[in-house]
């Protein structure tokens, strides 16, 4: 199949440099093609983000054409090279065997034609190549799958999935992301083989999952999760039978915010489990835990400036994006009420620690300033004391005289 191509490549930020190394490529007697997500992404009209290039020939014969390659993977064809500060991951034509522990396949043997290359691949949408003038090598028609918005494998699926079983994932995951129907007859092998998830590393998991809750279509993606009964070999969600029936209202679109949706649902789980379980990163869990802690304080007492300052400005509008996924609707507009906040942060009160502890001469440093401070902090924040050090000094001795009392 051949086609007719809209854009100029040699203008294009990825495919213009992609294509000169293709040319070189060629030019030293070897095929090249752009293959995979780039040749789909493109065919959607969507951004592409990288571009994948597969060849005839030898890693080690790449590595004589360019001056800069990285050796990335070479047992398994890889080598990565850069060209216009850009880098190209350029794999040599390959097939696969003997995917033992279903994470590596034992054996990848080298192919000579691209066509061979392409039939080892996922999905009939990502197994097309593109050469560098747009003609279009498509021997699964992913071209009408993706017309007919259809996640096919490329060939048997029980095999594909068993070859690596984070295909099911995928499948699941582009739905989601492109709004793709995936086809009965995979869903089915999906239902019967789902169990095999449960030798891939949570990582790749996490990772997949991640993007199917973030996709614009994730109300698909996670009926699709549900109804094949992937749901049942993810971590937490395999025990807590519940959270997979939860729908967020809105799209969430990380981590910290899934932790946070789902931890509202169910709230016997702690935000701690599911970062320990999904071995997230603690970036992660801590701004989760800062979320719920200021959805939790909502609930209490309602929207408060002290609450909106909890947040922060870099966790607010995840608070806001929770805060709708789980069915609230915010009154007024907490990012204009957070930015006339009077401070910010507590660097920015009129009373440092030294010229506290010169309040309380006769008083041991301890945790006591910590709490001070932040009282004080609530305080200006919620407009109960101005910014003013002498106000600040009345307020803190006021506050000391409460407590000793
Ligand atoms: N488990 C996998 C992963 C990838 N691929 C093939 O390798 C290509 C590149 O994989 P990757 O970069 O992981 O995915 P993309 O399809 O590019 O999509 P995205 O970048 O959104 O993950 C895919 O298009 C597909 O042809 C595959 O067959 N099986």
């Amino acid at each position: 199949m051949s086609r007719c191509c809209t854009v100029n490549f040699k203008e294009h930020a990825l495919f213009g440099p992609a294509i000169e190394v293709i040319s070189a490529i060629e030019n030293h007697g070897g095929e090249a093609f752009m293959v995979g997500g780039c040749v789909r992404d493109f065919l959607l009209g969507q951004e592409v983000k990288d571009v994948d290039i597969a060849t005839s020939l030898r890693p080690e014969e790449i590595m004589n054409i360019f001056d800069k390659v990285i050796p990335v993977g070479i047992e398994h064809g890889t080598v990565i090279v850069r060209q216009r500060s850009l880098s190209f991951e350029v794999t040599t034509y390959r097939m696969e065997e003997d995917y033992e522990d279903y994470r590596h396949p034992s054996q990848v043997y080298f192919v000579s034609s691209i066509e061979q290359d392409l039939s080892r691949r996922d999905f009939t949408m990502n197994a097309m190549a593109m050469t560098s003038g747009g003609k279009l090598i498509d021997p699964f028609s992913g071209e009408e799958a993706i017309r007919e918005k259809k996640i096919e494998t490329v060939g048997s699926p029980s095999d594909r999935f068993e070859e690596d079983p984070l295909r099911m994932m995928r499948a699941l995951r582009f739905s989601s992301q492109l709004g793709f129907t995936v086809s009965p007859s995979v869903l089915e092998v999906i239902k019967e083989k789902s169990s095999l998830l449960q030798h891939l590393s949570v990582e790749r998991l996490a990772a997949e999952f991640e993007k199917t809750v973030a996709g614009p279509w994730y109300r698909k993606g996670l009926n699709y999760l549900a109804g094949t009964g992937v749901f049942a070999h993810l971590p937490v969600f395999c025990t807590c039978t519940d959270a997979a029936g939860r729908l967020p209202l809105v799209r969430l679109r990380d981590w910290s915010e899934m932790l946070s949706f789902y931890h509202q649902q169910i709230p016997g789980v702690p935000v701690e489990d599911w970062g320990r379980k999904w071995k997230l990163s603690n970036s992660t869990k801590k701004k989760a835990r800062n979320i719920s802690g200021a959805v939790q304080m909502y609930k209490e007492r309602g929207l408060g400036d002290y609450l909106l300052y909890t947040l922060g400005g870099a966790d607010l509008y995840s608070w806001v994006n929770v805060m709708r996924s789980l069915g609230y609707e915010m009154e007024t507009d907490p990012v204009e009420r957070y930015r006339s906040l009077p401070i910010h942060s507590r660097s920015e009160l009129h009373l440092d620690t030294e010229e506290l502890l010169q309040l309380f001469p006769e008083r041991k440093k301890g945790k006591w300033i910590g709490e001070y401070l932040n009282a004080l902090v609530q305080s200006v924040v919620e407009g109960n004391c101005v910014n003013e050090k002498d106000e600040l000094i009345k307020w803190i001795i006021e506050l000391d005289r409460q407590r000793q009392g």
